[in-house]
């Protein structure tokens, strides 16, 4: 690609992204500070410690051992200051304010790091080469070639589940065929959306807009350089014969011509703002500066199911449509998407024209997930730091998984960090373990604190139960509970048959477990239990501002059988 997409590629989530557990932030990791580094009173690596370090620089930051300015300045006080001073003194750790918080980082930076580049196993990274894809990769190419000879490839619809590769492998794509494009100077062009970010018409169009006016400005910046420096060479001649008989005017009025009519064009380029305008004005920038020159421009719309879903399918409609209007330039659209039924929901006319292709990513198997872990760990560890067995396992948890290659690099990542935490040399099948430990939490923790407020409260009152020792907990119980929780915070109360479609729904995240059991003429009811870690999971519901409001909920659930 000639640039960077604006928008951060959907591997990379972004800072929201649950997959990213990154174990390194102190920020947010309290353990971080106490367990990279180490307990009060236990010696650091210089020798100095802890204890002592805290003391010299409370003292040291205290500001009331700074002498009173006040006339009154007693002797007495003067002693005070005197005694004061000469603790410090002694203390050779505390007289210089910067050095009273050494040893935090000296601690964690003092261990031999594991990781060599620690970025290529972050889902930001590009790679350069992409095992087991190259027939897919093969598709694509086969496919967009067309664009080269200066041909509308036919659109393309990109389908598999989660971290099958999908984006690396159309980035991969298009950044070669942007490359080939320069190379051969066939004007062709690719933009990247991530619709999970830019999810509605307006946005999708104004960020095309946006992009493409920016590259017109660019085209048309070039191109007055190009013809000034001629106005320049040629002077003041002029004619068929002149000085610019070898140039495509065919006089130098024409010259100027073409240079106001560049200025004019380059005056009425006017960026979309990200809002206000009515959608038809948008497409219609939009539709003007993808024509403004001869072009084929492939939009790549990453996760193009959360757009369709967000708003409908007439952003899908326009774009397929506009070949037929367009003079100059033609477009094609790659949609990636994980949902395979997405299409189910699109206009007949639109469901035809973007599946004219499509290439589906299967799951990878545990070999398979082996053979990228180890490519990426040549590049990120240092050599010898892990042991025989810790890719095999990290291939296997992500295989058992869904065969996702961004679970599998979590994974190895999360090791490596658990290991430098330990400060051991190697990464070992025990951190892999922790690993996957941690994060299925960090999943569970997302899931949790991303519910919506009634799912939260069902969820809240099953842990109550749970809590308190109540076993095989019925859907009677929860409501009950659920129902007194509502009331204390003052939200609506749902109906029993709601708070089950709930219940259904907290299992089929995995949080709860609910099964159905005969209880013979009594008719069937759903023995519920927590599928999660109790702590984690109520820690996470009373982070919520309204959950925390419930202050007291023992007396809640001893009145479980009421009503
Ligand atoms: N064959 C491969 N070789 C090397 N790395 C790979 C391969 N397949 C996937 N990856 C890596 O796995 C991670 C996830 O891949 P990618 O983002 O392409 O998946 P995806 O199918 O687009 O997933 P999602 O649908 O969740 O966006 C990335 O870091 C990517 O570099």
């Amino acid at each position: 690609m000639s640039e960077p997409p604006a928008d951060p590629p959907s591997g990379a989530k972004t800072a929201a992204e649950p997959s990213d557990t990154s174990v390194g932030s102190t920020g947010t990791d309290p353990t971080t500070v106490d367990g990279g580094h180490r307990a009060a009173g236990e010696p650091s690596a210089d020798g100095t410690n802890a204890d002592a370090d805290t003391d010299a620089g409370g003292a040291d930051a205290d500001p009331g051992v700074i002498p009173d300015p006040s006339p009154e300045g007693s002797d007495e006080s003067l002693g005070e200051i005197d005694l004061d001073l000469d603790e410090v003194v002694l203390d050779d750790e505390g007289g210089d304010p910067d050095e009273a918080s050494r040893g935090l980082f000296d601690d964690l930076l003092s261990g031999e790091p594991i990781f060599e580049n620690k970025e290529v196993l972050r889902p930001s990274y590009t790679p350069h080469r992409l095992p087991h894809r190259e027939e897919q990769i093969n598709n694509m190419a086969t496919i967009l070639v067309t664009a080269l000879r200066g041909d509308t490839p036919s659109n393309i619809l990109i389908y598999g589940k989660t971290g099958t590769g999908k984006t690396a492998s159309a980035k991969f794509v298009s950044e070669e065929l942007e490359s080939t494009s320069r190379k051969y100077e066939v004007p062709c062009e690719v933009e990247y959306i991530n619709c999970e970010v830019t999810d509605t018409q307006y946005r999708v169009l104004a960020q095309l807009a946006n992009k493409f006016i920016e590259k017109n400005e660019e085209v048309v910046a070039d191109r007055l350089d190009e013809l000034g420096d001629l106005a320049e060479r040629i002077g003041s001649g002029s004619g068929a014969d002149g000085p610019v008989a070898d140039t495509e005017f065919a006089d130098r009025e024409a010259l100027e011509e073409r240079i106001a009519e560049l200025e004019v064009d380059q005056e009425s380029f006017e960026p979309v703002p990200m809002t206000g305008w009515p959608t038809d004005r948008v497409y219609s920038a939009f539709f003007d500066a993808v024509d403004y020159h001869e072009r084929v421009v492939v939009i790549m719309l990453d996760e193009i199911d959360k757009l369709v879903e967000k708003s409908g399918d007439d952003t899908l409609y326009n774009l397929s449509r506009m070949n037929s209007e367009l003079e100059n330039s033609r477009i094609s659209i790659m949609g990636i998407s994980n949902d395979l039924k997405f299409t189910d929901f699109l206009d007949p006319r639109v469901k035809s024209s973007l599946g004219e292709e499509e290439i589906v990513f299967p799951p990878y198997d545990a070999t398979q997930l082996r053979d990228i872990l180890q490519q990426r760990a040549d590049v990120a560890f240092k050599p010898d730091s892990l042991t025989e067995d810790v890719i095999p396992l990290c291939a296997a948890f992500a295989a058992q998984e869904h065969g996702d290659a961004r679970r599998a690099l979590d994974l190895l990542r999360t090791a490596g960090e658990l290991a430098e935490r330990d400060r051991t040399e190697m990464v070992n099948e025990g951190h892999v373990r922790q690993a996957q430990e941690k994060i299925e939490l960090d999943r569970v923790v997302e899931v949790v604190r991303t519910l919506p407020t009634q799912s939260k409260l069902v969820l809240y009152a099953t842990t109550l139960l749970e809590k308190n020792g109540v076993h095989n907990i019925n859907t009677g119980e929860v409501f009950n509970i659920y129902k007194r929780l509502c009331q204390e915070i003052d939200a609506d109360v749902l109906t029993q048959r709601r708070v089950t479609d709930l219940i259904s729904e907290l299992d089929m995240l995995g949080i709860v477990n609910a099964v159905v059991v005969s209880k013979g003429r009594y008719g069937r009811t759903k023995e519920i239990s927590l599928s999660v870690p109790i702590e984690e999971t109520e820690a996470v519901l009373l982070s919520d501002s309204r959950i925390g409001e419930v202050e007291d909920t023992q007396p809640l659930v001893q009145t479980r059988f009421d009503n």
